[in-house]
């Protein structure tokens, strides 16, 4: 009797133990599914009870084709754009003559950018400002999703959407995703029913949005809504503007450390204008400026707006002697690759010179890489530097940046590199500087 009891408890222990083991790879599981999408824009859990855990893996590959082939034809879609690309705020603030924080005013110009040039939308972010329940959805998502990921008690979505965060969160994804639906049903009508529309697209006026509706296989077949969806999303959030808007907002703050450096910019800026009536800026005039450029990849090296990226390994893998087994997600630290002091002296020092040609050529490719390299690298990089370049000429165009010395900057590794307290620049109209 006493055995039998025995038995029947060892077997209870067994099933309990072994239950206990499968729950553990589970969580293991979700674990490193849940970085995955998180690395991805989070969308709208499309089950109430098992959130995220059946959903598409972000963009696939047939929609990052078509990405590709956007960035390929972007300088048509995206010159219509070329006029009003300055930050509209930084002039108000220089007429008042008082320091702002400029990523407020930088991620939402980003934001109006990669709506207008990717999918022809006027948001106008950057006069409504926080105002507008679109814009503080995206913000509180960013936010949200980097917390979630420093508590891994929250990566299973069931425990998540319980809590008050969770359901702010779902609450946001469906704002941010009302508007993608938006964009995209209002593009299928205008697309199906205006010869305007349709003739543009013959022409080759296409902007991302009109190539990921029109697109069709070697079968005739179309993307549907829901990877239309993934890849807007992928665009707008997981890539095309906070990354930007931190890239320029550094780029900014650098220069206005340095005077001199930026004082070089400006000469060779001014030169460029030099006999011509308009301040508009040509789309050739873009690869007329070396300097400036120079100045835009050392602000990507000491930045680094991309921080660091995930990986996971689908092979065995031997980095330097250790072998990191197939599955393991790594973590691809850019910062610390920026900052390699065997490749960069005194890294934490801006030197444009850095990046001269002759410099380039005699450095490891892979010791530079803000847009991540390989087979899947940034996309949209091309894009970025232009619009980079064209910002930061209009603005130190018309303005001479300065620092406010009172106000100390610290970096914090979230999704982007940002600053813990902001950064605080003035900008000082050139003809009184
Ligand atoms: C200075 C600005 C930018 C930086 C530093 C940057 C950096 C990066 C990095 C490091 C990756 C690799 C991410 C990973 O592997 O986890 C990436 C991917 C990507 N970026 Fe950017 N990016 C920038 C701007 C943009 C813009 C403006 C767009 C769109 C117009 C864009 C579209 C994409 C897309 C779609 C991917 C995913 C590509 C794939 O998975 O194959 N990026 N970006």
């Amino acid at each position: 009797m006493v055995a039998i009891a025995a038995s029947a408890l060892s077997v209870a222990a067994l099933v309990f133990i072994v239950f206990w083991i499968i729950k553990f790879l589970m969580a293991v599981k979700d674990y490193s599914r849940t970085c995955y999408l998180i690395r991805q824009f989070p969308h709208e859990p499309s089950h109430p009870i098992w959130g995220h855990l059946f959903d598409y893996p972000g963009p696939n590959e047939k929609g990052l084709q078509y990405q590709r082939e956007m960035t390929a034809k972007y300088p048509r879609a995206s010159s219509v754009w070329l006029g009003p690309s300055i930050p509209d705020n930084i002039g108000v603030h220089a007429e008042k003559d008082e320091y702002f924080e400029v990523f407020s005013v930088i991620s939402k110009f980003a934001l109006d950018v990669i709506l207008k040039c990717a999918f022809s939308y006027d948001t106008d972010c950057q006069k409504i400002g926080n105002q507008n329940p679109y814009v503080q959805a995206v913000y509180a998502l960013s936010e949200m999703a980097v917390q979630r990921y420093f508590q891994p008690w929250f990566h299973s979505d069931w425990l998540y959407f319980l809590t008050p965060m969770g359901r702010k969160f779902r609450e946001n994804c469906r704002v941010v995703h009302k508007l993608a639906n938006d964009v995209i049903s209002k593009r299928k009508i205008t697309l199906a029913s205006t010869t305007v529309r349709k003739q543009e697209v013959k022409k080759n006026c296409l902007d991302f949005l009109d190539i990921l509706l029109t697109a069709r296989d070697e079968n005739g077949e179309g993307l549907t809504f829901d990877e239309i969806k993934a890849e807007v999303d992928t665009f707008l959030f997981g890539a095309g503007h906070g990354t930007t808007a931190s890239a320029i907002s550094w780029a900014m703050y650098s220069l206005a450390q340095h005077a001199d450096i930026q004082a070089t910019c400006q000469e060779e800026i001014d030169e460029l204008f030099k006999g011509r009536e308009t301040d508009d800026f040509l789309w050739e005039d873009l690869s007329h400026l070396p300097y400036l450029s120079m100045c835009i990849k050392e602000a990507l090296r000491l930045h680094s707006p991309v921080p660091s990226i995930l990986r996971e390994l689908t092979q065995d893998t031997d980095i330097d002697g250790h072998i990191a087994p197939k599955g393991a997600i790594v973590n691809i630290v850019i910062y610390n690759i920026h900052h390699n002091p065997t490749v960069w002296q005194d890294s934490l020092e801006f030197r444009p010179e850095r990046f001269t040609e002759e410099n380039i050529k005699s450095r490891n490719p892979y010791a530079f890489i803000p847009f991540s390299a390989g087979p899947r690298n940034c996309i949209g990089q091309n894009f970025a530097m232009d619009e980079m370049k064209l910002v930061l000429a209009k603005i130190l165009h018309r303005f001479t940046l300065v620092a406010d010395p009172d106000h100390k900057v610290e970096k914090v590794e979230s999704l982007v590199m940002k600053a813990k307290t902001g950064i605080q620049l003035k900008a000082i109209p050139r003809k009184q500087a």
